[in-house]
């Protein structure tokens, strides 16, 4: 095959596959030895393959059809006799073989070792790079298409790399091997039996194409496959209280009916190419035959040599029937090898300045600095935002729902970064602390706590690495939990299941209080912990709430007025900017959005009580 139809034909797959590999060189770099280790014993492998057919030319040539014609004489042929001639082709051939396959052991398991680590490392790495993506980005991915290409993608790359690609090398190198003897041999003949390529190529070259196409198609449909799996059993309560059931199957049969039938047309289109490659190797090899017949009757081949000839071009079958297959195969890997590099290649809109330096112990000083910002170019959520907070003290914010409470507080964790304005804490530019650092000393108890599906000890113990089992009790303790985990079967060791579902709302939400407090940070985001609470749990949580926040710089986003009209300073939010600060008796005097919102919450828990007491 020439190179050029053969570039045509691997058209998408070629520069897909130089992607990928650039991307993976250096994981591939480290292990460079055991590579062309193993390469070293393929090439062995290839010139062996290339051999095994040459006993029989001097088995034929020099002894059984000289011993036919009747011509056969005493005559030594490289100072042989025939029979010793005869067993030393015998021997050759067993040692031929032998020696190959000892090769071909060395070249499979030593590049299938490469293979496996260097992908086991790529996932590794594509795990950590996920965690690290914004949260922007897995807001907008389907977790269930990520979880696919760290998962299947990695895996079909690693199935076809040892089972398709290594024979693919070998089987291109020994085509390539044979028809330099070929040639050599006769090169009229070799013309004859080259003719396939061109044709092959022309036939195949939209079937490949479309089979790329089909298999790329199938490998997202199985992401969105898993992606609405994933969705419907981490809301399975909602499906059920709702009864979406038939709804989602609805959907999820669409979804898996487009998956079969695009796996179907690949698998079909496959399967119509290596018929259509064996039919026109059957014609080369009866072409070649036939003229091959002539030439040896024209005495410029002998018997030997056509049967080398023969047997080269019936072993070339095998490896061309397999190779059109193995490109099919290779497509649909370099397509999931594509879906690995672009989600590595995807870069976290928050990220460490170059700058950005490990973040000392803060006292807890933040101030907004005229902060804008919007999820979506164009569309603000707040606008010119601007407040300076003292250590240790207790900010409420509040006001209607969507007014952005949530996403002011997300910024100060550097979820998402302002686009106008900044946020310093302790005088300093946030962007310039390591996120890391960052994070580490602000401590986050949210409405929903997610819990994992790990002991209560090592949940507690997830807010601080390292802690020890007597900083996990008096956290516990801190969040008033200690008493109802020591009833829990095993205690601290009881293992909750995922989400942390088998605890009660505000069990849940004293686990992560203690989570919480284990992290010992100056600041502290409350992102309404008690909503959905009844009384009784809503009065625990909040005492351990209490004991969390003491002397630390405290946000708490709430609905209910009441229960943080003793900040320090409350932010009004309302039409993307904070509208109103300062005490809630400040307020109160002001007289206007947040005294009116007072007033009708006050009213309204009135009328509750009269209407429970009458
Ligand atoms: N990831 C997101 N992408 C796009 N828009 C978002 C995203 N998160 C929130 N929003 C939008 O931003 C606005 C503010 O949301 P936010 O959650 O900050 O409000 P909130 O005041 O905390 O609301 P609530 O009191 O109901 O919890 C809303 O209009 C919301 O739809």
């Amino acid at each position: 095959m020439s190179k050029r139809s053969k570039e045509k034909d691997l058209k998408g797959v070629i520069p897909g596959i130089t992607r990928i590999l650039r991307k993976f060189s250096p994981y591939i770099r480290k292990e460079r030895l055991l590579i062309i280790g193993s390469f070293f014993a393929l090439l062995l492998e290839t010139g062996l393959r290339l051999l095994e057919p040459w006993p029989l030319k001097y088995v034929f040539d020099y002894i059984l059809i000289p011993a036919h014609n009747n011509t056969a004489n005493t005559a030594n042929h490289f100072g042989l006799s025939p029979i010793a001639l005869l067993t030393l082709s015998a021997i050759s051939i067993v040692v031929i073989t032998g020696v190959g396959s000892m090769a071909a052991y060395l070249s499979t398991y030593g590049m299938s070792l490469a293979v496996i680590r260097v992908l086991s490392e790529v996932r590794g790495n594509l795990f950590n790079h996920l965690q690290s993506l914004s949260l922007s980005f897995h807001q907008k991915s389907k977790s269930g298409d990520l979880i696919t290409r760290v998962t299947s993608d990695i895996e079909k790359m690693r199935t076809v790399t040892v089972k398709t690609a290594l024979p693919l090398i070998t089987n291109v190198l020994s085509l390539l091997g044979m028809l330099v003897i070929m040639f050599f041999l006769n090169w009229e003949l070799a013309l004859v039996a080259m003719t396939i390529f061109p044709i092959l190529t022309l036939l195949t070259k939209n079937m490949i194409s479309r089979i790329r196409k089909f298999a790329k198609q199938h490998r997202d449909s199985e992401g969105v496959l898993a992606a609405t799996t994933g969705e419907t059993i981490g809301a399975i309560k909602v499906v059920q209280v709702l009864s979406l059931q038939e709804m989602l199957h609805g959907i999820f049969s669409q979804q898996n009916q487009k998956s079969l039938d695009e796996a179907i047309e690949s698998l079909r289109l496959s399967a119509a190419l290596e018929r259509i490659v064996q039919i026109l190797m059957a014609i080369i090899i009866a072409i070649v035959l036939w003229r091959g017949s002539h030439v040896v009757l024209h005495k410029e081949l002998s018997p030997g040599e056509l049967l080398v000839f023969m047997t080269y071009l019936r072993n070339a079958f095998e490896p061309m029937r397999k190779l059109s297959n193995q490109v099919g195969q290779i497509a649909k890997a370099t397509a999931s090898g594509e879906r690995v590099v672009e989600l590595l290649d995807y870069e976290p809109n928050v990220r460490d300045n170059p700058s950005a330096k490990k973040a000392h112990p803060f006292f807890g000083t933040v101030r907004f600095e005229n902060v804008s910002f919007g999820y979506d170019t164009g569309t603000e959520i707040l606008q010119d935002v601007s407040f300076v907070v003292q250590p240790g003290q207790q900010v409420a914010v509040v006001g209607p729902s969507g007014s952005g409470k949530s996403t002011l507080l997300s910024l100060i964790l550097r979820l998402y970064d302002p686009e106008a304005g900044r946020i310093l804490i302790d005088g300093q530019d946030i962007r310039e602390y390591t996120i890391d650092s960052l994070r580490q000393q602000i401590s986050v108890v949210l409405q929903d706590s997610v819990l994992f599906a790990a002991s209560v000890k090592e949940n507690i113990a997830h807010g601080r690495l390292g802690a020890t089992e007597k900083e996990v009790e008096k956290a516990a303790r801190l969040a008033n939990a200690h008493d109802f985990i020591m009833k829990l079967p095993q205690g601290y060791d009881t293992i909750l299941s995922e989400r942390g579902g088998t605890l009660s709302g505000g069990q849940r939400q004293r686990v992560a209080i203690a989570r919480a407090a284990i992290r010992q940070a100056p600041i502290i985001i409350l992102d309404e912990p008690t909503t959905g609470l009844d009384n009784a749990s809503e009065r625990t949580v909040n005492a351990a709430l209490a004991k969390l926040t003491e002397g630390r710089t405290t946000f708490v986003i709430s609905h209910d007025l009441r229960a943080v009209e003793n900040a320090d300073i409350i932010l009004y939010i309302e039409g993307e900017r904070v509208l109103e600060q300062g005490t809630h008796r400040e307020l109160m005097r002001l007289g206007s959005r947040y005294a009116t919102l007072y007033r009708m919450q006050t009213i309204i828990t009135k009328g509750d009580t009269y209407a429970l007491e009458a």
